[in-house]
């Protein structure tokens, strides 16, 4: 059983997989934690982030794994755990770059489309490119300001620079970002965490197995 949680920058994605995955007791897989990591490679080498050799360089050379724990995803460089530094704002502004290169998004899918099922898979095209099989499929928005204004209680930014980054990361990734045609979109907007959850939970009940 897999199920895909794809959705817009910090719309709920990673939080809202990790409580559906604990209430199915199935692991989740932040997809994009890998594309994280081949920034943060790419940056602590000074490579620039759209010469896709070198970064592939960087991913497939040095034993780059994504551990997906239900508990939370970890990002392992060989034995040097990289999962604290995915989530700098450094690593926010350059990850679109090296995520648009087709030769590392064919690494990420590699890696994903390896893991055994079941799990709860989250990301932009989970549900439309990499698991297009996925017995269901959910899509999060909210409005910038929403997500902004959740995201400045974990960077040091204020909340009109963390809505223009936002806006700008979406803009960057606009083509992975459109919903799976199947795809339930669920405006999180109006709800709190684990309202989204249960709305995801509550459209699920066959998929328990
Ligand atoms: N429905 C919600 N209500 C209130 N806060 C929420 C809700 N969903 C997520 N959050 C909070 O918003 C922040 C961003 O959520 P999260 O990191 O899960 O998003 P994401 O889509 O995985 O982000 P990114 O795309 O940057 O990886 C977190 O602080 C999370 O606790
Ligand atoms: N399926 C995916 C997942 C992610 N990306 C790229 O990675 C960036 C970081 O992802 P988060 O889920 O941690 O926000 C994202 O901005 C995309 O550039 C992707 O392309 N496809």
């Amino acid at each position: 059983m897999i199920v895909t949680i794809d959705g817009v920058a910090a719309s709920g994605k990673s939080s809202v997989s990790g409580g559906v995955a604990r209430a199915l007791g199935v692991p989740y897989v932040s997809s994009g934690l890998l594309y994280r990591a081949a920034a943060l490679l790419a940056l602590e080498a000074g490579v620039d982030l759209r010469d896709a050799p070198a970064v592939l360089g960087l991913l497939e050379g040095r034993g780059v794994r994504l551990e997906p724990l239900a508990e939370g995803n970890r990002v392992w460089l060989g034995q040097r755990e990289l999962t604290a530094d995915l989530h700098s704002t450094r690593v926010d502004k350059g990850v679109s770059a090296v995520a648009a290169l087709p030769d590392v998004r064919a690494w990420v899918d590699a890696q994903l489309r390896l893991l055994p099922e079941p799990f709860v898979a989250e990301g932009r095209d989970m549900g439309t490119n990499v698991f297009p099989q996925a017995q269901a499929k959910f899509y999060l928005t909210a409005s910038p300001r929403v997500r902004a204004e959740r995201r400045a209680k974990e960077r040091p930014e204020d909340i009109p620079a963390i809505e223009a980054a936002l806006t700008r990361r979406d803009e960057a990734d606009r083509r992975q970002i459109t919903p799976a045609a199947d795809a339930l979109v669920i405006d999180t907007g109006p709800l709190d965490l684990q309202g989204v959850i249960d709305v995801i939970l509550s459209t699920l009940p066959d998929c328990r197995s």
